[in-house]
C-alpha cells in the first residue's frame, strides 16, 4: 500500500508499528505534506498563519468518532476541499490499539506522557514507545516553525466509556496558577463543548504534556460516548468539526464572544486510584458522568478504604474500576461559578 493513493487512516492502521521512511507530497494549492512516521502527518500550507495546530485522535484506539472526524479532515486537505491557513499536525495516536478495537493493548497510553513512559526502568511496550515518539513529534513540529509568536494549539480528541450528563466536556491541565483562556472557551463553546473540568494537579496525560512542557493551549476534548466504527451518528460531532475546520482554514478565526453564562466550570475535588485488587466502586455501571451523589455516600472502597461523598453536589467522572493498579479509578468534581476564573 503506497501512502500517496491511500486514506491516512488505512495506512497508519496497516503499519502500526511506525514506519522508518518519511513521505513528502506538495498539494496543488502550494500545501506541504510531511508523513513523520505511522499515524504522523505534518501539513503546511505555502503562506502559513499564526497558529500550530495539533489535533490527535486514537490516544485510545476504541474512541472511533474523533478517528472518522481526523481521517475526514486529512482526506479534505489532501484533496484541496480543506484550504489550511496554519501548519497543522494531525495524529493517529495508537494505531495498534484501533486495529485491536480496544482502548490500548498493553497499557493506557493518556498515562505515560510527560516523560512516564521511561519511568519504569526494563519496562517496554509498544504503548510506552509510541508515547516517547509522540512527544517527540510534537516538540519538534512545535520548534520547527521560526517564529515564538505563533500560538500553538493541542486538541486531543477523546470519547467517553460512559454517558455524560454533560454529553461533552474539555479537561483543561492543570495550569500551575496561569490564567484560563476566555478565547480557547469560546472556540471549545462553537465546538459544542460548554462544559469545562478544570485539572487541579499534573497528570501524564497527552494534553497535560503539550500544555506544561510545550507551552500550548491544549485540551482533553471529551466529543461523545464511545462507540464502534460504523455505530457513529456524526451528526452529534458536526459543531465540532466544523469549528475545527474553520481554526484550520481561517487565518483569524472569530469564534462567538466569550460569556460565562454559557459554560458549566468543574474543578477536579479528588483523584481516586485503585491501590488494590479488591477495588470496587459503588454504583451502578451506567450511572452516568457528572451524575451529583449526597454527602455520606459511598463511592468507592479500595482494601480497607473507603471513599465517600464529602461536598454537597460532588460529582462523579471516569469511573472504571478496571484500571490497572496505581492508576486513576475515578475523579470526582464540584461545580464552580464561571466569574471565579482567572480569565485573560
Ligand atoms: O470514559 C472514561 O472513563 C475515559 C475517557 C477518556 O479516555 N478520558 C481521558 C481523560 C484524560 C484527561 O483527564 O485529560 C483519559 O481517561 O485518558
Ligand atoms: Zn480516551
Amino acid at each position: 500500500m503506497n501512502f500517496a493513493d491511500a486514506d491516512f487512516l488505512a495506512w497508519s492502521c496497516a503499519h502500526p508499528d511506525g514506519v522508518a521512511d518519511q513521505f513528502h507530497q506538495r498539494l496543488d494549492n502550494g500545501t506541504e505534506l510531511q508523513l513523520w512516521d505511522s499515524g504522523v502527518l505534518v501539513a503546511e500550507p505555502a503562506q502559513a498563519g499564526d497558529k500550530q495546530v495539533v489535533i490527535s485522535c486514537a490516544v485510545h484506539g476504541n474512541e472511533t468518532a474523533p478517528i472518522e472526524l481526523l481521517r475526514d479532515m486529512v482526506a479534505d486537505v489532501r484533496s484541496g476541499k480543506l484550504q489550511l491557513a496554519h501548519r497543522t499536525l494531525f495524529l493517529i495516536a495508537n494505531p495498534a490499539s484501533i486495529n485491536a478495537g480496544r482502548r490500548f493493548v498493553e497499557e493506557n497510553m493518556n498515562r505515560l506522557f510527560s516523560g512516564e513512559h521511561s519511568n519504569a526502568p526494563g519496562m517496554i511496550n509498544p504503548e510506552r514507545e509510541r508515547a516517547a515518539k509522540l512527544e517527540q513529534y510534537v516538540q519538534q513540529f512545535y520548534s520547527a516553525a521560526e517564529a515564538d509568536e505563533k500560538t500553538r494549539l493541542h486538541y486531543d480528541l477523546h470519547t467517553a466509556i460512559r454517558d455524560s450528563a454533560h454529553e461533552k466536556f474539555a479537561v483543561y491541565p492543570f495550569l500551575h496558577g496561569k490564567p484560563y483562556s476566555k478565547e480557547q472557551l469560546s472556540f471549545l463553546r462553537d465546538c459544542g463543548v460548554t462544559t469545562i473540568l478544570l485539572n487541579q494537579e499534573p497528570t501524564t496525560t497527552f494534553s497535560y504534556f503539550s500544555s506544561a512542557h510545550c507551552q500550548a493551549h491544549a485540551f482533553t476534548v471529551e466529543l461523545g460516548k464511545v462507540k464502534p466504527f460504523g455505530e457513529n451518528d456524526m451528526r452529534r460531532f458536526a459543531d465540532a468539526d466544523r469549528s475545527l475546520r474553520r481554526l484550520l482554514s481561517e487565518s483569524a478565526p472569530q469564534w462567538s464572544a466569550f460569556d460565562s453564562d454559557k459554560h458549566q466550570i468543574y474543578e477536579v475535588a479528588r483523584t481516586i486510584n485503585r491501590t488494590q485488587q479488591d477495588f470496587r466502586l459503588h454504583f451502578a455501571d451506567d450511572v452516568a458522568n457528572f451524575t451529583p451523589f449526597q454527602q455520606g455516600e459511598l463511592l468507592a472502597t479500595d482494601g480497607d478504604i473507603e471513599y465517600r461523598v464529602e461536598q454537597p453536589q460532588e460529582r462523579i467522572i471516569f469511573p472504571n474500576a478496571k484500571v490497572a493498579i496505581g492508576q486513576r479509578a475515578l475523579l470526582t468534581v464540584v461545580e464552580i461559578p464561571a466569574q471565579r476564573l482567572q480569565l485573560v
